[in-house]
């Protein structure tokens, strides 16, 4: 049997991708050009490091948390689970009872009700409950992906669901798209750069499904 294709989860880097209100946005440009040197074209990037699909170093909100390039790689590589939550608003450890889980699965990605849309930044967020991070902690989840900008409200001060996924051992993938994938079983890619003090890093993130 053939194996099944990557699919890619992540958001296209535009110039007119939406970024956090008051923030660094996006831009690509070419600071000189092929006609202009004789021999090649060389772009530039300015960016917050939150931008598109990004993960979060611990430093992000937490003075004393390790940075993006302290950051086991292997957190961000193997068997994820996608879940799909996208009936509801509020994402309660009870909710996520309800779903069957498996002993090898350490990574669970959420497609909530928010649809993709990278040029927007939302208005209103499906709610994460800070109480889900215990609940996955019980269950050896060490990654969690959201489709959505962030883990919290955007107007949240202190960040109560970053902190308890971090306090649980849980690291944080933001604006991955899973309008496309259904719920089950893949192997994740989402690998942040290696930026020396970063409090976080876009990434490339691709699955691929595991037959079951
Ligand atoms: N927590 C969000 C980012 C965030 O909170 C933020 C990003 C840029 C500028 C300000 C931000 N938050 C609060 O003012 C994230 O993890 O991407
Ligand atoms: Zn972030
Ligand atoms: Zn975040």
């Amino acid at each position: 049997m053939s194996e099944n294709k990557w699919i890619d989860i992540t958001q296209p880097l535009t110039n007119d991708i939406a970024h956090w209100p008051g923030d660094t946005p996006f831009s690509f440009e070419l600071a000189c050009t092929k006609k202009e040197t004789g021999s090649v074209n060389i772009g530039q990037i300015t960016s917050s490091v939150h931008m598109g699909t990004h993960v979060d170093a611990p430093f992000h909100f937490d003075d004393n948390g390790t940075t993006i390039d302290q950051l086991d790689v292997n957190i961000y590589i193997g068997k994820a689970a996608v879940i799909d939550v996208s009936h509801v608003t509020n994402i309660t450890p009870k909710l996520l009872e309800g779903y069957k889980w498996e002993d090898d699965v350490t990574r669970i990605l959420l497609r909530t009700s928010l649809p993709n849309n990278p040029k927007r930044f939302p208005k209103e967020l499906p709610v994460l409950d800070p109480a889900i991070a215990p609940f996955l902690q019980q269950k050896e989840i060490k990654l969690l992906g959201v489709d959505m900008p962030s883990v919290d409200a955007p107007d949240s001060n202190e960040l109560a669901t970053h902190h308890a996924l971090h306090d649980n051992g849980i690291y944080i993938l933001e604006n991955i798209m899973l309008d496309h994938i259904s719920a089950g079983h893949y192997e994740l890619i989402a690998l942040p750069l290696a930026i020396q003090g970063a409090d976080g890093s876009p990434v490339r993130a691709v699955i691929r499904r595991i037959e079951k």
